[in-house]
């Protein structure tokens, strides 16, 4: 009928609610909250035997196991607004629009389409993965096989999907310090000055403390698998120190430049 095709038609009103940020002090505890998380789930991916084929082509086969489970999480709205989770795989979500009725007061979060997701697929595979030289296999598999591809796979997906999380809560993070300064970004935006805003967006002595605290969480997750009887080699400590360590370089990068295009979209 009639109606059905105009049903069809017509796009979903989607009502966007006004979500109002934290205070960069909470949102600081946040970020460390996910720390632990995201070592403990990196000590047990380290700890699997990686063959290198797995990864080929950029990881398209990593990519692909990532559609099903994404669409998944989509219907259960992981990825609505003001989630702070966005797919690797998925169409880009629509921006907000400030308009003259509603300006999105400062404080106030204002949707943008970037995300870091593809810099840190690609830093994942290309990277972190090649670091990840376990010869050992937690798996016993009555056929003599070593790896376990699902596992391995299920765990990148995990890491993938909170090292996201952990860097798009940079879209909060740059809310709030546009709420502080709004006067001292404004112009910046208008000029669209990317690099001054960054300079702006940057604390190194935060950088400092997240690196810290990562490594004392890379020296726990560590000592509990070897003083719990883990087959690990001497080296194992060390590596999983410096994987460490990479990962939160990136992330930090990551969710800078998640600030700094949130930035220049906050006024779009
Ligand atoms: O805490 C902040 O101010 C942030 O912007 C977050 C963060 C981080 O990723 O942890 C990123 C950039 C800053 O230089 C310091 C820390």
């Amino acid at each position: 009928t009639t109606e059905s095709s105009d049903v069809q038609q017509r796009p979903p009103v989607v009502q966007r609610p006004a979500l109002t940020v934290p205070t960069l002090i909470q949102i600081r505890d946040i970020l460390a909250q996910l720390e632990a998380p995201i070592i403990s789930t990196l000590t047990e991916r380290f700890n699997l035997a990686t063959p290198s084929s797995l990864y080929a082509n950029n990881g398209s086969e990593l990519l692909a196991y990532l559609v099903p489970r994404e669409l998944i999480a989509a219907a259960s709205g992981r990825y609505d607004y003001g989630k702070l989770e966005y797919p690797y795989t998925l169409p880009p979500v629509s921006p907000d629009v400030t308009t003259r009725t509603n300006s999105f007061a400062p404080g106030r979060f204002h949707q943008d389409t970037f995300t870091g997701n593809k810099e840190l697929f690609d830093f994942y595979v290309n990277h972190l993965v090649p670091l990840f030289s376990s010869q050992s296999s937690v798996f016993f598999h009555l056929d003599n096989s070593t790896t376990n591809h699902d596992a391995t796979f299920n765990l990148d997906a995990t890491l993938l999907e909170l090292i996201s999380h952990r860097s798009h809560i940079g879209k909060v993070v740059a809310e709030s310090k546009f709420a502080s300064n709004v006067t001292g970004f404004t112009s910046l935006i208008k000029s669209k000055d990317a690099t001054t805003i960054r300079a702006l967006l940057t604390n190194t002595t935060q950088e400092t403390g997240v690196m810290a605290q990562a490594a004392t969480a890379a020296t726990a997750f560590s000592n509990a698998w070897t003083t719990s009887g883990a087959a690990e080699t001497i080296s194992f400590v060390g590596s999983l120190q410096n994987v460490t360590s990479k990962l939160f370089r990136e992330l930090i990068d990551v969710t800078t430049d998640i600030e700094v295009q949130y930035i220049l979209a906050r006024l779009n």
